[in-house]
């Protein structure tokens, strides 16, 4: 007997139809879930008197049942994803609630404000557990041949977003607000065919870079926001060759990676199996200077085009800025040196490291080195900023023998390992190691590559302090996936302009061993920052 609105039972219907339920979940159970350990009588009886009060179907049952993962029940792999996503929603919410930062919004643009949740390691730590999984979850689920075609369509995406990006279609969408504008008004104002030019905005919108507000009208998202100079649509559209200057830099090393990286990854191959090129480590070797034709290194090829050197700089400044400036104060405890010790900045840029040593330290002994157009900047940069700090600027080749009779402490090497092949860093690490005391540090400051794998090496018995990263937890990639992509990209574009790379940390300790230093400890940097310090003695 059933009322409206509520439904009433005698104790023969209930008993047979929770007999029923029972048979048929159970029998769905068997079907359906042959892994799953069998859940006891009185869970059985528990769940299928709710299921007949809610008026859930057996079917449903099992699904419900498997939900409520009883202890005795094994777990699917996309259950212990979810698992894992609930888990980090509730921290990172948390976590986000007690700082008041708020989770960004996908539809706005990029502030700092939209990123301030990650300087929270637990919120950090939750998002980076977030996105790995539901890149799992996606990994297990999408059809394998979609799945591939991911990567193998990697050059059409990027096609796309150089065409958007070189038609500062951003900085129009930028200016229309977040109603968007219709496709054929966007190619009015940047003078492309709407037609072409739509399809190739719709495709990045459908992996949220872009989105189709309405059919044929595009707005901006947070990931799109990222390639915006901040400058007036005319502005660029009418002067594209002034569109980076003053401007934060990552639309110009998007710029310059869409354009010369792209051309270069088209070569990889037949880079890779030339003869004259598939063993070299030589930068002219390097698959740029292939696809451009030129017998150089991509250094020369900068320098007869102005134009991409520009672009080039204005994009490395952005990638620098990135990094925090005293950055270099956690890669070593420079504090332990005495007063008077002398540390070389070997290929030490301008200095910009140097200049935050000698302010914190004013008692250390600084010498940077580098070649002498670079220490011709730098004589200017540090008489602007630091006119009363005694410093040594010192043109010299690391490729050549260090000066003699210098008592150095610490040989300072920040990135430039990562600029050149094996064979050239054990040229230039030997020759510190030959100018080094017993008691000289050796200190690279540069990007490890983790392993995808979990790194046994943390429990070897050199047991080198830091040398294994924090890894993500089971079952998630140890690397935590493509969330953590960067470095892997830094390592192919290294290949790419340099035909050197990024390393992982055993790949480091037998550079390091071949030049006669031994590998003593890693200094994991805090805060978001991709560089680490690798600290080695003389063997
Ligand atoms: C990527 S930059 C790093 C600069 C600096 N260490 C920093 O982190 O800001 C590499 C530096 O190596 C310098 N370099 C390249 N070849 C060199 C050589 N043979 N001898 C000395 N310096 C060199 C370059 O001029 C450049 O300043």
């Amino acid at each position: 007997m059933e009322h409206a609105g509520c439904r009433m039972f005698s104790e023969e219907v209930v008993f047979d139809r929770c007999f029923g339920v029972l048979l048929d979940a159970s029998g769905f159970l068997c079907q359906e879930f042959e892994t799953v350990s069998k859940p006891s009588i009185w869970e059985l009886i528990l769940l299928s008197l709710q299921c007949l009060v809610a008026g859930v179907q057996p079917k449903d049952l099992g699904t419900l049942l498997l939900s409520q993962s009883s202890p005795t029940m094994t777990s699917s792999p996309i259950r212990n994803l979810l698992n894992l996503l609930t888990d980090s929603v509730n921290k990172l919410e948390t976590a986000c609630n007690a700082s008041g930062c708020l989770i960004p919004d996908l539809h706005a643009p990029f502030t700092p404000a939209s990123e301030a949740f990650r300087a929270n390691p637990i919120a950090a730590e939750a998002a980076s557990i977030i996105c790995a999984a539901a890149l799992q979850m996606e990994a297990i689920l999408t059809p394998p041949n979609v799945s591939l075609y991911h990567v193998v369509a990697g050059h059409w995406k990027s096609a796309a977003l150089r065409v958007c990006l070189e038609s500062n279609v951003t900085e129009i969408l930028r200016e229309a607000g977040p109603g968007g504008l219709h496709v054929n008004d966007i190619a009015c104002k940047n003078k492309q065919d709407p037609r072409k030019l739509g399809r190739f905005i719709r495709y990045l919108a459908t992996h949220h870079i872009y989105r189709e507000v309405e059919p044929d009208v595009f707005a901006n998202t947070r990931i799109s926001s990222m390639m915006d100079t901040l400058k007036p649509s005319k502005e660029i559209i009418d002067h594209p060759e002034t569109k980076h200057e003053n401007t934060p830099g990552l639309a110009a090393l998007a710029s310059h990676h869409l354009d010369e990286a792209f051309k270069a990854s088209a070569v990889v191959w037949e880079t890779l199996t030339d003869p004259a090129t598939a063993f070299s480590g030589d930068p002219k070797a390097a698959p740029v200077s292939r696809a451009f034709n030129i017998q150089g290194s991509f250094w020369e090829l900068l320098g007869r085009d102005r134009p991409r050197a520009r672009r080039f700089n204005i994009g490395m400044q952005g990638v620098q800025a990135l990094e925090p400036v005293d950055a270099i104060l956690e890669a070593y405890d420079w504090k332990e040196l005495p007063g008077g010790s002398v540390v070389v900045d070997v290929g030490g840029g301008v200095g910009t490291a140097s200049l935050v040593l000698a302010r914190e330290f004013p008692d250390l002994e600084i010498v940077v080195q580098d070649l002498p157009g670079v220490i011709e900047d730098a004589k200017k940069l540090w008489a602007t900023t630091m006119p009363n700090r005694k410093v040594t600027l010192e043109v010299q080749d690391f490729f050549n023998p260090q000066p003699a009779k210098r008592d150095v402490s610490v040989f300072l090497l920040k990135q430039v390992t990562h600029d050149w092949s094996d064979e050239y860093c054990v040229k230039f690490l030997t020759q510190l190691r030959a100018a080094a005391q017993q008691n000289t540090k050796l200190i690279i400051v540069d990007s490890i590559v983790p392993f995808a794998c979990r790194d046994p090496s943390g429990d070897d018995n050199r047991g080198i302090p830091g040398a294994v990263p924090r890894e993500a937890p089971a079952p998630l990639l140890a690397n935590y996936g493509a969330v953590n992509e960067m470095s892997y990209n830094a390592d192919i574009a290294m290949f790419l302009f340099f035909n050197s790379q990024e390393r992982n940390i055993r790949h480091i300790d037998e550079l390091l061993l071949k030049a006669g230093w031994s590998l003593r400890m890693v200094r994991r940097q805090k805060g978001g920052t991709y560089l680490h310090s690798i600290e080695a003695t003389p063997i």
